[in-house]
């Protein structure tokens, strides 16, 4: 009992006295105000409490009002300090790789693997940024993405009755697009069972990379280990036609490029480009539905816009040109007021590669920083009425948002801004002019919105679909 007391007694006077110096340190610095919470555990409870409910904004709201836009916080094992500031988010994001780096989880890092540009740095990482982008820029999606992505789009549909969750079928149209872009496949059931691999490495992303304590984390190293030795057989497939036979797809431009890029080279950058644009767009799609769903005059405007394109044709199932998308003028509202209030990348973590001042504060070099862009799209006094949905407000009649410069930022921006975001807006655009022209539809159950660990509904959003043309009174009726 003796020993216990002592030991209890030496535990509590090291916790206390680390406290206490780690305080005095930070008091020397004009760090950002704020709290550090609790010794170990910081704020990262009450952060998690509020992005697993479908209103995070209180965890924001207290501390911005409390501290300014730019505090100190602790969360996920370490000092952060956050920002809601729009000036210093696009600080943060245009000085990546110069005084702050990119910062993932080890989980995640682990996962991917150290050749995925998410992880790249340097010169390559730019190389390979102009690379990604120049695969997935508009004359590509023009060109001959815009066909695909219509087809298998409409493929996927045919299949759809009744009850249909649509994050899970979002998911799938999601991953055979991105298969097909990268690698020339139709879907079928090679493309499938690599999607279930998927899902097991997605899992793995958010518990500790500890093989020994986390059965998720082991299945995810496992499903990671499958998916690699898979496309290093289609990459080694490649390499041997790629002089007879030159695709137009992502692995062609990566074995043409010159780089003498090797097989574990293509197959961490092919995971990669997987998993970015997987969840993402998936949930986008989904997201869309479920607030045009919860605003109808919107609903009806978006409608009547697609119905217009489908009259232009007497073939209902045409396949969509890119005159007709360009014509999709209401959409694109949809399309930005969606990115802004779903938030699906709600902001950045980077690390402070120095001590770095701004706006009068001092980050230590080492402290991670968080770059939110949800607080700013959020913020009443950037957006008016900023968390109702309002695709009007993007309406270029509507003096609110003519140039949100870097008020608005769902794909990032600086050296990593989202090489897929043309891509993205594309393939949402077209999700929804054949899913509104094809369905009608009710929502078969409440479901709730929750941003921890990802932004997603809780039950993948179900679904009662029905035809439009089963639901239109017979003519001879
Ligand atoms: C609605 C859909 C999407 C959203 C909201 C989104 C958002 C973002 C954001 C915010 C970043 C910046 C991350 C950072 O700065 O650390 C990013 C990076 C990235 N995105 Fe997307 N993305 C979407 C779709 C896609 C698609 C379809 C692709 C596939 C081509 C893609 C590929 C990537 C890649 C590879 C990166 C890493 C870039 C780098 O680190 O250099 N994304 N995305």
């Amino acid at each position: 009992m003796a020993s216990f007391l002592a030991l209890l007694f030496i535990i509590t006077i090291f916790t206390v006295s680390l406290f206490l110096l780690r305080k005095s340190r930070y008091r020397r610095l004009r760090l950002p105000p704020g709290s550090l919470g609790l010794p170990f555990v910081g704020e990262t409870l009450q952060l998690i409490s509020a992005y697993k409910s479908d209103n995070p904004e209180p965890f924001m709201d207290q501390r911005v009002n409390r501290y300014g836009s730019i505090f100190t916080t602790h969360v996920f094992g370490e000092p952060t300090v956050f920002s809601a500031d729009p000036e210093t988010n696009r600080f943060i994001l245009l000085n990546e790789g110069k005084l702050f780096d990119c910062s993932y989880p080890g989980s995640i890092s682990n996962l991917l693997g150290k050749h995925s540009l998410l992880l790249m740095k340097g010169t390559l990482h730019k190389r390979m940024h102009s690379l990604t982008m120049s695969f997935a820029n508009s004359s590509i999606i023009k060109d001959h993405l815009l066909v695909d992505i219509d087809r298998l789009i409409r493929l996927n549909m045919d299949s759809w009755t009744d009850r249909v969750l649509l994050m899970e079928e979002a998911k799938k149209i999601t991953f055979e697009l991105t298969v097909k872009q990268l690698m020339s496949f139709d879907p079928d059931e090679w493309t499938e069972s690599l999607r279930k691999e998927y899902v097991l490495v997605i899992e793995g992303f958010f518990t500790l990379p500890l093989p020994l304590l986390s059965t998720t984390y082991r299945k995810a190293i496992k499903a990671r280990t499958k998916v690699a030795e898979a496309l290093t057989l289609i990459v080694r497939q490649r390499r041997k036609e790629s002089e007879s036979r030159e695709k137009k797809d992502m692995l062609g431009a990566l074995l043409a490029s010159g780089d003498n890029f090797s097989d574990e080279e293509i197959v961490d950058f092919m995971l990669a480009l997987l998993v970015a644009g997987y969840e993402t767009t998936s949930t986008i799609m989904t997201l869309a539905i479920k607030f045009l769903t919860e605003t109808p005059l919107a609903l009806a405007q978006l409608k009547e816009e697609h119905d217009q394109i489908r009259a232009r044709s007497t073939d209902p199932d045409a396949a969509l040109e890119w005159t007709d998308y360009k014509s999709m003028a209401f959409t694109q509202c949809v399309v930005n007021e969606t990115l802004r209030v779903a938030n699906i990348i709600g902001g950045i973590f980077r690390r402070a590669m120095t001590d770095i001042n701004i706006k009068g504060y001092t980050i230590p070099k080492g402290w991670k920083v968080f770059a939110s862009f949800r607080a700013v799209h959020m913020n009443p006094d950037h957006f008016k009425d900023a968390r109702t949905f309002n695709p009007w407000r993007w309406q270029s009649s509507n003096s609110e948002v003519v140039n949100p410069g870097n008020l608005y930022t769902p794909f990032g921006g600086g050296p990593r801004l989202c090489p897929g975001y043309e891509l993205a807006r594309v393939v949402l655009s077209v999700f929804l002019h054949r899913f509104v022209t094809r369905f009608s539809w009710v929502p078969a159950e409440e479901d709730k919105l929750v941003f921890f660990p990802t932004t997603r509904t809780q039950k993948r959003y179900p679904i009662i679909v029905k035809r439009r043309e089963e639901s239109k009174p017979s003519s001879t009726q």
